[in-house]
C-alpha cells in the first residue's frame, strides 16, 4: 500500500499510481496515533514537508521500502534511519525550483519598491507620492547563499532584471562549472563579504548543524542598512528575534519570510513580528503553486512507482 500523509495532485494519484492501492489522507499529518497504525501496512510513504518521518513512525513502517518527498527539504526526514533500514528517499528535485524563484523576485521588488501597500490610502484621497519613493532592483547586488538550483534559477531571473549577482556555497569548489551560467557568470563570494555588500540576500541552504542559525545577529550587524533579506529555505537558518529586532530598528531595508523556526507560527510567536511596515510573512508557500505542485506531484508518483515496480 501506498500512504500519502498530506496534499497532492489527485489527477496524478489517478493516473500515476493507478493499479496501486493507496490511502490518500491528507489529514492523516494532523491525527499520528492514525498514522502510526497505517503506516505498518504501507510500501511507500507520500509526504510533505511536515510529516516527521523519523523515530516511532519509522519504528511501526515495518514494511516500508521508499519515501516520496513532495519537495526538495529533507529536513522532515531522519535520512541517517531511513538509510539505516534501506528505506530510499526520494526528493522532487527541480520540480519547484520556479515557484520559489518567481517569490524571491516578487519579494525582493515589492520591499525594494514599497510602494504598493497604499491602496487603502489613495482610494480614501490620500495622495502618499514623497513617502511612496522606492528603489528600483536593476543595478542592485543579489547575495544568494547557497547556490543549488532554486538559487540558479532565481540568479537568471535576477539578471535578467539587471542585477549583479553573488553567492556563498562552500560545497561548490570554485572550479565547478556552475558558477559560469549561460546567460553570465556568477561570482563567488565569502559569506561574510556577500553580507556585507548585497543589497538584497536571499537565502537558498538546507537546514542542517551547518546552517542552524547561520544568519544570526552578528551576520544581520554586517547587511547594509538597507539591505533585503528573503527566506524562502528554512526557519533554523535565520535567527527571528535578531531578524525582528534589526528591522524595528531600522537596520534592515525590509524581510520576507515564507518559513520558520516553528510551523506553523502561533500568534503568541507570531506577535514578535508585529507591527513591522517592511515586512513580507507568508505561511511557507513559496515553493507551492498550482503548477508546481502539479510537478511535484508526477515527479514523485513517478519515483515511488519505478521504485516499487523495479521498472
Ligand atoms: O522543501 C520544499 O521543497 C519546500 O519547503 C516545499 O515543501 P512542501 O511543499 O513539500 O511542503
Amino acid at each position: 500500500m501506498i500512504v500519502i500523509t498530506e496534499f497532492m495532485d489527485e489527477e496524478a494519484i489517478r493516473s500515476g499510481l493507478d493499479g496501486f492501492e493507496v490511502l490518500y489522507d491528507p489529514s492523516l499529518v494532523d491525527r499520528p496515533d492514525d498514522l502510526a497504525v497505517v503506516v505498518g501496512q504501507a510500501d511507500a510513504l507520500i509526504v510533505r514537508n511536515r510529516t516527521q518521518v523519523r523515530g516511532a513512525l519509522l519504528d511501526a513502517a515495518r514494511n516500508l521500502k521508499a519515501v516520496g518527498r513532495l519537495g526538495v527539504g529533507l529536513d522532515n526526514i531522519d535520512m541517517a534511519a531511513c538509510a539505516a533500514r534501506g528505506i530510499a528517499v526520494y526528493p522532487a528535485s527541480g520540480a519547484n525550483d520556479t515557484s520559489v524563484a518567481e517569490y524571491v523576485i516578487t519579494t525582493a521588488m515589492l520591499l525594494l519598491r514599497g510602494a504598493y501597500g497604499a491602496t487603502s490610502e489613495v482610494a480614501g484621497g490620500a495622495w502618499p507620492r514623497n513617502r511612496l519613493v522606492g528603489r528600483e532592483i536593476a543595478g542592485k547586488r543579489l547575495g544568494l547563499v547557497g547556490f543549488g538550483s532554486i538559487a540558479r534559477e532565481t540568479a537568471r531571473r535576477a539578471a535578467a532584471l539587471g542585477m549583479t549577482i553573488c553567492a556563498y556555497d562552500p560545497h561548490l569548489p570554485p572550479s565547478a562549472e556552475a558558477w559560469t551560467q549561460p546567460w553570465g557568470r556568477v561570482e563567488a563570494q565569502p559569506l561574510n563579504s556577500l553580507l556585507t555588500e548585497a543589497d538584497v540576500i536571499s537565502l537558498h541552504v538546507p537546514l542542517t548543524d551547518e546552517t542552524r542559525g547561520m544568519v544570526d545577529g552578528t551576520a544581520i550587524a554586517r547587511m547594509k542598512k538597507d539591505a533585503v533579506v528573503i527566506n524562502a529555505a528554512r526557519g533554523g537558518v535565520v535567527d527571528e528575534n535578531a531578524l525582528a529586532a534589526a528591522l524595528r530598528a531600522g537596520h534592515l531595508g525590509g524581510a520576507a519570510l515564507d518559513v520558520f523556526e516553528d510551523e506553523p507560527l502561533d500568534a503568541d510567536r507570531g506577535s514578535i513580528f508585529a507591527g513591522i511596515p517592511n515586512l513580507i510573512l507568508t505561511p511557507h508557500i513559496a515553493g507551492v503553486t498550482v503548477e508546481s505542485n502539479v510537478r511535484v506531484s508526477w515527479v514523485t508518483v513517478d519515483n515511488i512507482r519505478r521504485h516499487l515496480t523495479g521498472a
